[in-house]
């Protein structure tokens, strides 16, 4: 308790913002009123003083409330009001008093330099949210990631590395040509890791993207960056998957090669920074590796997809975006999935299947015969209908003006089941019917103790139509192949993270967090039940925030 009252103590939302916080000239006229800091300072100083007893801060009054809701912009797709804030919400509803610990949420959540505004939901510099439950209270926190890639930004005010599709400005041939020597060494690669942030087994909390060296440990309790997570092995690599698979006691990773097509599967055991081989996939087709964002793995296997929406070197040179960025589709190439053991390394299926685009697996087990041999394994994801248009769709031009129309690419749970006896074809179907969860589909969870394992539920975002983006959350029973939705007219949902409540027996029993950029440029916590995906409670946050991607648990001690 003593480290959560000292650090929560301390208000932070009166700090001054730097000029690359400066929202006025671009987004809103909200930063000509942050800019009033000062004002806001003292008005807030009446506010803060009161304490409670037991030393956590009372509810801390929005900065500038009065202009939130005059703005009543979704703030989903709008940079982050200020570098930082601290301090408790107040809570309607319940909080389970078992819910003990910190959800920590990252995502690109400032996507400007001064005037430049930057053009995709991927470029945006790391925003950390934190959510600390204790005792049936609860304290939020943000914070920016003090990546290489933010400071450079903050003190030249312009793009100093690559980012997913944001180039820094070479002004001539020279330079050029040094620039090219950089991306192949990748120094110039951004090590902003603003995609997910995962709790390692030994209790190290790290922050990643795609790229290796945005792998950076943070504090959970004050958000600090603490500084870079250094691989010590020499296994190499510039990018690897944002999502590893982690567990308490190992973090299994794939290492796409784009010099000669393929992926290095590795292991890192908890207490350590060493990864290490377990084995290599080639790739069947095309000229480079399958994107991968993410893979699944089951109790024996890892899950290596190969997608036909491949890394593209050429793509990788260009200073401006392609249609698919640094991807390109190569349907021709065809789709595959691979199957390794994690023991030995052995490849025990590669199979093609269906054309596919995914981000996120979701899960993955294995299918047994009454003897007990594997006889298949079964990878669910959330599939965009083999559509590649979804990753222009989240450019924030087409986030920003959502017109009614519904221009949301349908996705599905697609569930691949890859035969082990050596038959060279793989399935891919909805696991259930799309309209359940009004054929929207992506950022899922599900309870971690069924990784790998044979499962019933899994959570997610869905759609209520029309819309432009996943704006439902919604609870999927893969057994009775049903969803249960919650929505909010006009609000985005972020990814629904499912806590068990220990000492459960029920794969459901626990909660759903998510947090919520409401239509009046407000936001909020929202907390379901795991089991009946009704909302138990819900907290409101100072100014509405933007749009985060993934989370993790760290639970109390
Ligand atoms: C936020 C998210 O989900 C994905 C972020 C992806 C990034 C930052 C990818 C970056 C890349 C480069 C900077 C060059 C190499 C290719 C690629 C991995 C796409
Ligand atoms: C937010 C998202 C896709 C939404 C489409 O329906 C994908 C995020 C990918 C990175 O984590
Ligand atoms: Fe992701």
């Amino acid at each position: 308790m003593a480290s959560l009252a000292s650090s929560t103590t301390k208000i932070y939302c009166n700090k001054i913002l730097p000029d690359m916080f400066d929202h006025g000239k671009h987004e809103s006229h909200l930063g000509s009123k942050l800019k009033n800091n000062e004002k806001n300072k003292k008005k807030l100083d009446l506010k803060l003083v009161t304490k409670v007893a037991n030393q956590l801060p009372v509810i801390v009054p929005p900065p500038d409330q009065e202009v939130i809701s005059k703005e009543k912009k979704l703030a989903a797709w709008t940079s982050v009001r200020q570098e930082r804030w601290e301090g408790e919400l107040v809570v309607e509803g319940e909080l389970p008093l078992w819910l003990n610990g910190t959800y920590l949420r990252n995502g690109p959540g400032q996507w400007h330099i001064g005037d430049y505004n930057f053009r995709h939901l991927f470029d945006g510099y790391a925003t950390l949210v934190r959510l600390h439950f204790e005792n049936g209270r609860l304290i939020m926190g943000h914070r920016q990631i003090e990546s290489d890639a933010y400071k450079a930004a903050k003190i030249s005010k312009k793009i100093c590395y690559r980012e997913f599709s944001e180039v820094p400005k070479v002004d001539n041939f020279l330079s050029y040509i040094g620039d090219m020597a950089k991306l192949l060494s990748g120094a110039s690669l951004t090590d902003n890791a603003n995609t997910g942030v995962v709790k390692l087994g030994d209790g190290r909390v790290v922050c990643l993207t795609e790229t290796i060296k945005g792998s950076i440990v943070i504090d959970p309790n004050t958000l600090d960056t603490i500084g870079k997570f250094e691989y010590s092995d020499s296994l190499g690599g510039l990018i690897h998957s944002a999502h590893p698979v982690v567990t308490d006691s190992e973090f299994i990773t794939l290492i796409p090669d784009l010099m000669n097509p393929g992926y290095t599967v590795v292991r890192m055991e908890a207490g350590t920074n060493e990864r290490k081989y377990i084995g290599r996939v080639s790739c069947r087709g095309g000229p480079a590796p399958g994107w991968v964002h993410s893979f699944p793995v089951t109790e024996n296997y890892v899950i290596v997809p190969e997608m036909s929406l491949r890394y593209c070197a050429k793509n990788l040179l260009k200073a401006e975006p392609t249609p698919l960025y640094k991807f390109e589709w190569h349907p021709d190439s065809k789709a595959f999935v691979h199957v390794m053991c994690k023991a030995s390394g052995n490849i025990v299926a590669s199979v093609e299947v269906p054309l596919y685009v995914t981000f996120h697996f979701i899960n993955g087990y294995e299918e047994k015969d009454e003897d007990g041999r594997v006889t298949a394994v079964i990878a669910d994801c959330c599939e965009h209908s083999a559509d590649t248009t979804i990753l222009d769709k989240l450019r924030l031009e087409n986030l920003r003006s959502f017109n009614g129309k519904d221009v949301l690419p349908d996705a599905r749970v697609g569930r691949f089941r890859i035969p082990l006896d050596g038959s060279p074809y793989g399935e891919l179907e909805a696991a259930l019917d799309p309209n359940e969860h009004g054929k929207g589909m992506d950022m899922c969870s599900m309870n971690p103790a069924y990784l790998g394992k044979k499962y019933r539920y899994a959570y997610a975002c869905g759609a209520k139509r029309p819309c432009n983006f996943p704006n439902t959350l919604t609870k999927i029973d893969l057994f009775d192949k049903k969803a249960k939705n919650w929505y909010d007219e006009g609000a985005v949902p972020s990814e629904p993270f499912f806590v068990a409540r220990p000492g459960a027996t029920e794969e459901d029993d626990g909660v759903v967090i998510s947090m919520i950029s409401d239509k009046n440029g407000e936001g909020y916590a929202l907390i379901l039940d795991g089991s009946t995906f009704e909302e138990i409670a819900r907290a409101k946050f100072p100014y509405g925030l933007p749009y985060g991607l993934h989370g993790c648990w760290v639970p109390k001690i």
